[in-house]
């Protein structure tokens, strides 16, 4: 049986990313969009550049042989490119391209396709017409098991084409997000979830709903809740780059130290101006396309998206 890259805390073989250098591309951009996009401030692009380098060099101290594809800087994307895990989601049938919930970020989607495409990246299919879906919306809690929020940013048609395109690939587990502060707001099923391993989750349980609390703890999933005051600086967005090897965004000590209590390897990085203002943190910040696969066998041989599952 093989956990594969139908996972969002195997190992980290490779992932995409978009520096933000090309997703920001220059102080007038900045001008003309962090408002309408809803930042809460401007961004500084000098020290946006610092931290995200400070943010790839924290991935690679914890996965040194991780390979990275950068997204270039296009002119059909915003400021919010810089958060390309929205645009897709990786399964064992090849890459599902998203549609957007946010009508800004329309053509992210269409740019992270030409990028796997160029990358022999696979593509299964993608959500269109009225269905629209978010990559931060859904996450794997197993191998066949995918969570999927349906939230302001994903909706009933969205989910009811992923489930067309994956077929029996996965279980989509649907999970009902609260209004919370509304549809203006930046709020996905991995703002109050982050897998750190195959048995343990990061979460904020107040926003969680009970069935859906219930189902990672029926599965065996051990979970570290953030504090009420941890929320807002994005304690419970938490990469897992490997088992329990993860990046956190620094300013959330008490959740660091249920982490590391937990038995987790944590990174800290500076993301006041790449994750704070965006409200995009680590996870958003990463589309990873192939995750090592652990197998009973002990080979360890990863597979890209696309790439048959061999039978459990
Ligand atoms: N998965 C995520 O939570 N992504 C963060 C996206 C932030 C971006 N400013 C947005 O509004 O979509």
């Amino acid at each position: 049986m093989f956990l594969g890259f139908q996972s969002d805390t195997g190992p980290l073989a490779r992932l995409v990313v978009k520096h933000v250098r090309d997703a920001f591309v220059s102080e007038a951009k900045i001008d003309a969009e962090w408002r309408s996009l809803g930042y809460t401030a401007r961004p500084d692009l000098a020290r946006a550049i610092d931290q995200y380098d400070a943010f790839v060099a924290a991935i690679r101290q914890l996965a040194p042989e991780v390979e990275i594809d950068f997204l270039e800087a296009d002119g059909t994307t915003t400021l919010d490119s810089l958060y390309p895990r929205d645009a897709a989601i990786a399964t064992s049938k090849g890459m599902v391209l998203c549609n957007m919930g946010k009508p800004a970020r329309a053509g992210e989607p269409a740019a992270e396709g030409q990028l796997f495409s160029q990358a022999d990246i696979p593509v299964c299919g993608a959500i269109s017409g009225a269905g629209h879906i978010e990559g931060g919306d859904v996450a794997w809690i197993d191998e066949h098991t995918l969570a999927v929020g349906r939230g302001y940013r994903t909706n009933e048609e969205g989910i009811r084409q992923l489930r067309a395109l994956l077929g029996d690939a996965a279980e989509i587990v649907r999970v009902p997000m609260p209004h919370y502060r509304g549809p203006g707001d930046v709020f996905h099923l991995m703002s109050i979830l982050s897998p750190i391993d195959r048995d343990l989750a990061l979460v904020y349980s107040p926003l969680m709903v009970v069935p859906f609390r219930e189902i990672l703890l029926e599965r065996g999933i051990g979970l570290v809740e953030v504090p009420d005051e941890e929320f807002d600086s994005m304690g419970c967005n938490v990469l897992a780059v490997a088992p329990r090897k993860c990046v956190m965004i620094d300013g959330n000590p008490v959740t660091r130290r249920r982490l590391e209590e937990a038995g987790c390897e944590v990174v800290a990085i500076d993301g006041s101006e790449i994750c704070s203002k965006g409200a995009g943190g680590p996870t958003c910040l990463t589309r990873p396309i192939l995750r090592q696969c652990e197998d009973v066998a002990g080979t360890g041989t990863a597979r890209s998206a696309g790439t048959p599952q061999p039978a459990a």
